[in-house]
């Protein structure tokens, strides 16, 4: 039986793909093979010596101490592109909201309760307090062209918006998913002088915190509108408050209020919302218990943010699993040490992403000898073995 530990609420269309005769699932699991969880903050938990895997459902993994898992051969996977449209969506939302005051105008509506047959005119006559602009015509420039910042880019073109996308690491699929009209900024310089609208749509990472600060802000367009539907330690709060206050930043919309920035003049604060959709919520779950079950039962990796992605069908023999630093001469160890119990290997694959090397060996036999897992074990800069048996 596998024990699997959810961290957050996952939902149920996913958690159902874990057989219920083979796995053991839920928030008080303890001593878990998997984790999976969406935005619980994994960086103060102990991480039990039985976890093998853990899965983000969904895209950032800020919250997961990646480093700490991986030295202890700990893959960690996330659902690229899963809850992009749900994204996507919301920062749509977040362009009109920030261009024509309708959270202003919903909350001042509100107070009209009470005023009768009087509120028809008083609507009328209050209604130029929350005039705004539209965004046709518009320049909107996206930090990040990932999975959210391509589709963001397109339906605000798609919206008559000029948009200029700034990703130094573009990936040569996205780049292919991109409306031919959207622009490339050469710098990041270039991309926010012209800008009416900034979007972010990249990673919280170390080089990325504080990435929108006091210097890129005066690079900014006076009344610039911010869109952060990415992470709110992206943003500098203490050089965001006096830029909102002098009204260098027209607005700021953020995905992420936290104590400082709710308090902050012309901000929209939305309860992290982004990815809160049903279609995004199943999509997540779907391809993160996929991913931890192929990890699991045959040890495939697929969508990994810390290890290689290694995929091989199984020809039916037992299954050897080998992570190791990426250094010389360590497939000869291993082969070496195997021929050396007369197992014969039948089918190999051998990786490496970070200096880690991640290998799938299959043995043309059922069972191993369980001395050849230890004997492994014991070869400097492997760190990581399982043996799966067969299944003929
Ligand atoms: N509000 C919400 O509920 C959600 C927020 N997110 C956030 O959005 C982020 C992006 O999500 P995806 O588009 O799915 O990820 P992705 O990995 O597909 O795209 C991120 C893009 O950012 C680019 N990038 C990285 N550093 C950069 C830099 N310094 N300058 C310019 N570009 C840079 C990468 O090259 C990549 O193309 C996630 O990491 C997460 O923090 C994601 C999903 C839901
Ligand atoms: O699971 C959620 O609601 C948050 C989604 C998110 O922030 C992400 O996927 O990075």
């Amino acid at each position: 039986m596998y024990k699997i530990q959810t961290l957050n609420k996952i939902d149920e269309r996913g958690l159902k793909l874990f057989p219920a005769d083979a796995y053991e699932v839920g928030g008080e699991v303890t001593n878990p093979e998997g984790i999976v969880l969406r935005s619980y903050k994994m960086h103060d938990m102990e991480l039990p010596s039985s976890l093998k895997a853990i899965a983000r459902a969904g895209a950032g993994v800020n919250n997961i101490p990646i480093d700490k898992c991986t030295d202890k051969g700990i893959v960690v996977f996330n659902t690229p592109g899963a809850n992009a449209n749900a994204v996507k969506e919301l920062v749509i939302a977040g362009l009109l909201l920030s261009s024509r005051n309708i959270a202003g105008g919903i909350e001042w509506a509100k107070t009209l309760k009470g005023e009768g047959d009087n509120v028809a005119a008083l609507v009328e006559k209050g209604k130029s307090n929350f005039a705004g602009n539209e965004i046709k015509g518009k320049t909107l420039a996206i930090i990040g062209l990932g999975a959210i910042g391509v589709m963001v880019a397109n339906a605000a073109e798609a919206l008559d918006m000029n948009v200029i996308g700034f990703d130094p690491y573009i990936s040569v699929e996205h780049a292919w998913e991109l409306n031919q009209n959207i622009a490339r900024a050469e710098s990041i310089e270039a991309l926010l002088a012209q800008a009416d609208y900034v979007t972010l749509q990249i990673p919280l990472m170390d080089k990325t915190k504080n990435f929108i600060d006091a210097e890129k802000i005066a690079m900014m367009k006076d009344g610039v509108r911010i869109l952060n539907f990415a992470r709110g330690g992206l943003v500098s709060n203490a050089d965001l408050k006096p830029a909102l206050e002098s009204g260098k930043v027209g607005w700021y919309v953020t995905d992420f209020p936290d104590a400082d920035v709710i308090n902050m003049k012309n901000v929209i604060a939305i309860p992290h919302l982004g990815a809160s959709t049903e279609e995004s919520e199943t999509n997540c779950a779907v391809m993160a218990v996929r991913e931890v079950r192929d990890y699991l039962e045959n040890g495939n990796i697929r969508n990994s943010v810390n290890f290689p992605d290694v995929i091989m069908n199984r020809n039916g023999g037992a299954r050897i699993l080998i992570a190791n630093k990426n250094v010389p001469n360590m497939v000869s160890q291993i082969s070496t040490l195997l021929a050396g119990y007369s197992v014969n290997i039948a089918d190999m694959m051998n990786r490496n992403r970070n200096g880690i090397a991640y290998n799938i060996i299959d043995i043309d036999r059922n069972e191993l000898n369980p001395e050849v897992g230890d004997k492994l074990r014991e070869i400097e800069g492997i760190f990581m073995v399982r043996i799966l048996p067969g299944q003929k």
